[in-house]
């Protein structure tokens, strides 16, 4: 774990801090003229953004949210990684993989007025090797600007290829889930998981009445928020991502979670920028893969 002055090395006069948060846990608290964000160390987990051009934040973070050593924070960006969902073999392993809930550390930062940078990564260590028996280092490089700008990156240093699952589980605060709805997905296949992955067929813009979870496949497009109540549209435009995972639990499932306020569920909506299911990618020994991602907000 990097010490407090260990990481200092990267802190930015007036752009990036080091600070102790909830449970104890560091994270790095950045502002610049044009936004704020903080990322915890624990999972490369960013829990805020917002540019200064909105009143309110576009990522949400359940108020009722865990902050204890190897739990996974509920809202923000959690990393999933090296799998997503659950592990393909082996039931024991945790959902979306082991990157969310160990430590990275700060490898680089730069910083202009209106634009700060940081870098984090997880290095294959024991812990990760009994769970993930490969040499594959990732890094998260985090942009705050007027945009948040997010870089997964993946290095195959072992001898054998590798099948890799990940996703960037982005939650967005909305303003009510049952009056946005969800454009970029028409004409694409996904799989139903409410309905035992049942794979149906998109038409059109999504809305919300219940539980939704599902795997888009094949969806590499530009997807917008619309949200009239926030009076903006949220744009998520990804890279080398050709999955979309859609999910909100509604009331009974949030309930059931233990880490949502009553009506916690209602202000959020997950639309996850991801490889998973049957774009899972095989990565060759040698070869480096970078999921990207940028999100916007533009008025209505
Ligand atoms: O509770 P977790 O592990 O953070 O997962 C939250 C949700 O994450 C979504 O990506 C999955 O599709 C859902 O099935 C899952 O419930």
């Amino acid at each position: 774990m990097q010490s407090l002055d260990a990481l200092n090395r990267y802190a930015i006069p007036e752009h990036l801090f080091f600070r102790f948060g909830p449970g104890g846990q560091i994270f790095a608290d950045i502002r610049n003229r044009s936004a704020s964000a903080s990322v915890f160390l624990q999972g490369a987990h960013l829990t805020a953004f917002q540019p200064r051009s909105q009143y309110d934040p576009l990522i949400w973070l359940s108020e009722k949210s865990r902050f204890a050593v190897g739990k996974s924070i509920r809202g923000g960006i959690p990393v999933c990684w090296p799998w997503f969902g659950p592990h393909p073999d082996n039931p024991q392993l945790p959902a979306h993989g082991f990157a969310r809930t160990h430590l990275w550390i700060v490898s680089e930062s730069s910083s202009s007025d209106t634009s700060t940078r940081i870098i984090l990564t997880l290095e294959p260590n024991e812990e990760t090797r009994t769970q993930w028996p490969h040499e594959t280092p990732v890094s998260l490089e985090i942009v705050v600007s007027e945009t948040l700008e997010m870089h997964l990156t993946t290095h195959n240093a072992g001898s054998e290829s590798v099948v890799l699952g990940e996703a960037l589980h982005t939650y967005f605060l909305v303003g009510d889930i049952q009056s946005v709805y969800l454009e970029g997905l028409d004409g694409c296949d996904y799989l139903d998981k409410t309905a035992g992955f049942a794979r149906q067929h998109q038409e059109g813009k999504l809305t919300f009445t219940g539980e939704t979870d599902r795997i888009y496949v094949n969806s590499p497009s530009d997807c917008v928020i619309h949200d009239p109540r926030m009076h903006r549209r949220i744009r998520i435009s990804k890279k080398q991502a050709d999955s979309t995972v859609v999910w909100t639990p509604w009331a009974d499932k949030a309930a059931a979670m233990g880490d949502y306020t009553p009506e916690g569920w209602r202000q959020m909506l997950c639309v996850e920028s991801a490889n998973a299911a049957e774009n899972t990618l095989q990565l060759s020994s040698g070869q480096t893969h970078t999921l990207s991602v940028c999100y916007s907000a533009e008025p209505l």
